[in-house]
């Protein structure tokens, strides 16, 4: 049960104490090294760990990604990592500008079987790690502060030695001091420079100092301070990359990433989708895509999010969440009603403007960038505005309906919505809109066919002639009128029992070239009857125009 105090149990996280920070000052301005830990962190979370298959891949998808360092394994944890990572090694299917990576405890015996794994590799990272904070000190390992430093020091010690061991891989070392965001700064920074001094990193050779947040334990801005803290102490700053190892126990873990970059981060290791022990590790297409829609070059590419989305759930048998950023399902669709308006009034827009500037509302990302389509943007059901279904007609049929008509629609789709109480598809709305404007010849009037002609007596009088089917039986009606549309509704005036007054007409092409149609809308009334809104689609524009009187009529 949750405690009514909450103190009694659980201490706030202390601040750092960095009075002149400037990681508030800056933005980021290019992107970090990435590397992805899906075969490593992620793969050591998941109910099924990854097999050969699997992971090998997982590895062509981070390839793809262009991903170009990877950690792809823990070797010594038995045969399935060590034969995966030794089989991309001896296949020679490691591409030359990536670098894999393995993780080992600061231990001889694994140590010793990590380098076996990778050994002939053109270029390898052996990343070893050892906790230091306190809970991890008493509980873990029971040693003092001496004692943890001296687990990192043998470490980086047989790191040397083995390197020595196979000199035809160009090694390079990475060093965690695991628990870093719960840890003492001061001490932290101790067992760093105990390992550097035995590395002996250079500018040209740097050790790869990775400052995880093993777990995230305190706000986001915290994080950033001890990083900054860091890159402020470390003795030889050029010696060192720094990489950022955020996990997500508060959610926090992007934002956690974003504000260490800005703190000095040079790296980031994460997993696609946020994979990882527990809440998981940051998430390296958010981050990406953050870094996208700010206009700067992330370096990974997501062209293609479904088959990044596909591939991961099958390696990781865990579903990606509709509304991931940036990725899930749901992200880039709206059913509320004024969201939709300002999604179709924002593509409109976007067609107009001469510039590439994405200015859609509501959607932080043209989804055409990740592969997407547009089809799926706007989806109705009871809580769709008119907006969102003149959006689906004009998607699926090519109709550009007028507003009020819209409007007049709206109400359909809301009854039908209401009724079934669950989406509308694409399908259903088509079916109900052939079904309010009559356009199955289901009405009262039904178009056979009709010829119009300029009057003989009167220059600017037109005559429709047609044959019309009218309550089920074919008449032949006629009518004068300064053009078409007023000579039918001339011609309509006895069958529908009053004048037929138009309110507004509008047409437009639907679709170019020889298969080009018309759609015509009319909005008009029966004397001072209701307005009745029709439409009327055809290879040629008059017919258009009569079908569209046909069907406002229909409604009478
Ligand atoms: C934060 C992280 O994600 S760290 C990565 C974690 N990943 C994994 O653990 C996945 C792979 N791990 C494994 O397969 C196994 O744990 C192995 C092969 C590494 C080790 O197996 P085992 O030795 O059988 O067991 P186990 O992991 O329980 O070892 C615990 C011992 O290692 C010590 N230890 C733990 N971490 C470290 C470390 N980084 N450096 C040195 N010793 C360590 C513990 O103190 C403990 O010592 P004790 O037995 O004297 O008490
Ligand atoms: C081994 C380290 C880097 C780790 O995975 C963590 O701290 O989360």
């Amino acid at each position: 049960m949750m405690l009514s105090d909450p103190s009694r149990k659980y201490r706030p996280f202390p601040q750092v104490d960095l009075p002149n920070r400037i990681w508030p000052t800056r933005t980021i301005d290019r992107a970090p090294r990435w590397l992805s830990t899906d075969l490593r962190d992620g793969n050591q979370a998941l109910i099924d760990p990854m097999g050969a298959e699997k992971k090998n891949r997982f590895f062509d998808l981070l390839l793809k990604v262009g991903v170009k360092e990877i950690e792809v394994g823990f070797p010594s944890s038995g045969a399935t990592d060590f034969d995966f990572i030794r089989g991309l090694v001896d296949s020679g299917r490691i591409p030359d500008d990536v670098t894999i990576q393995s993780l080992t405890q600061s231990r001889r015996d694994l140590i010793e079987k990590t380098f076996e794994s990778m050994a002939g590799a053109p270029r390898a990272i052996v990343h070893v790690y050892n906790a230091v904070s306190p809970a991890w000190r008493d509980i873990v390992f029971n040693l003092d502060k001496a004692g943890v430093k001296a687990i990192a020091i043998e470490g980086a010690n047989i790191l040397k030695e083995q390197a020595a061991k196979y000199p035809q891989t160009d090694w390079h070392f990475e060093y965690s001091p695991e628990t870093f965001s719960t840890a003492e700064l001061e001490f932290s920074l101790e067992v760093c420079e105990a390992v550097m001094d035995v590395l002996q990193p250079t500018a040209e050779k740097p050790l790869i100092l990775n400052l995880p947040a093993t777990i995230e334990a305190a706000m986001p801005n915290v994080y950033a301070d001890q990083i900054e803290w860091m890159c402020r102490n470390i003795s030889a700053r050029d010696h060192v990359i720094i990489s950022l190892h955020p996990h997500n126990d508060r959610g926090s873990g992007i934002a956690a990433a974003e504000l260490g970059l800005l703190a000095g981060g040079d790296r980031i290791e994460g997993c696609l989708f946020g994979n990882g022990e527990r809440t998981g590790n940051v998430d390296l297409v958010t981050l990406a895509l953050n870094m996208y829609t700010q206009g700067l070059n992330p370096g990974l590419d997501f062209s293609d999010i479904d088959e990044v989305i596909q591939t991961v759930e099958y390696c990781n048998q865990l579903p990606v969440h509709p509304r991931h950023p940036y990725a899930g399902e749901l992200v880039f669709t709206a059913f509320s009603g004024s969201h939709q308006d300002a999604i179709k009034k924002g593509f409109a827009a976007q067609e107009r403007q001469n510039d590439e500037i994405w200015r859609v509302p509501y959607l932080p990302i043209d989804p055409a960038d990740l592969g997407r389509n547009y089809e799926a943007v706007i989806r109705v059901n009871s809580q769709s505005g008119k907006g969102g279904v003149a959006w689906v007609i004009e998607q699926d049929q090519g109709l550009k309906l007028p507003k009020r008509m819209q409007a007049n629609f709206s109400t359909t789709v809301q009854e039908l919505s209401d009724s079934t109480g669950r989406e509308l598809t694409s399908n259903d709305i088509w079916e109900a809109f052939e079904k309010r404007y009559h356009l199955k010849g289901d009405g009262r009037f039904r178009l056979i066919d009709f010829h119009e002609t300029q009057s003989q007596r009167q220059k600017d009088e037109r005559i429709f002639a047609g044959n019309i089917r009218i309550d089920g039986v074919e008449q032949s009606v006629s009518g004068r009128g300064n053009g078409l549309i007023s000579s039918l509704a001339n011609a309509l005036q006895d069958a529908l029992g009053g004048p037929l007054d138009i309110i507004d007409y509008s047409e437009h092409a639907i679709g170019h070239g020889t298969d080009a149609r018309a759609a015509a809308y009319v909005e008009c009334r029966v004397g001072d009857g209701p307005i009745l809104f029709g439409v009327g689609i055809s290879q040629d524009v008059a017919t258009a125009s009569v079908r569209a009187i046909l069907s406002a009529a229909n409604g009478a």
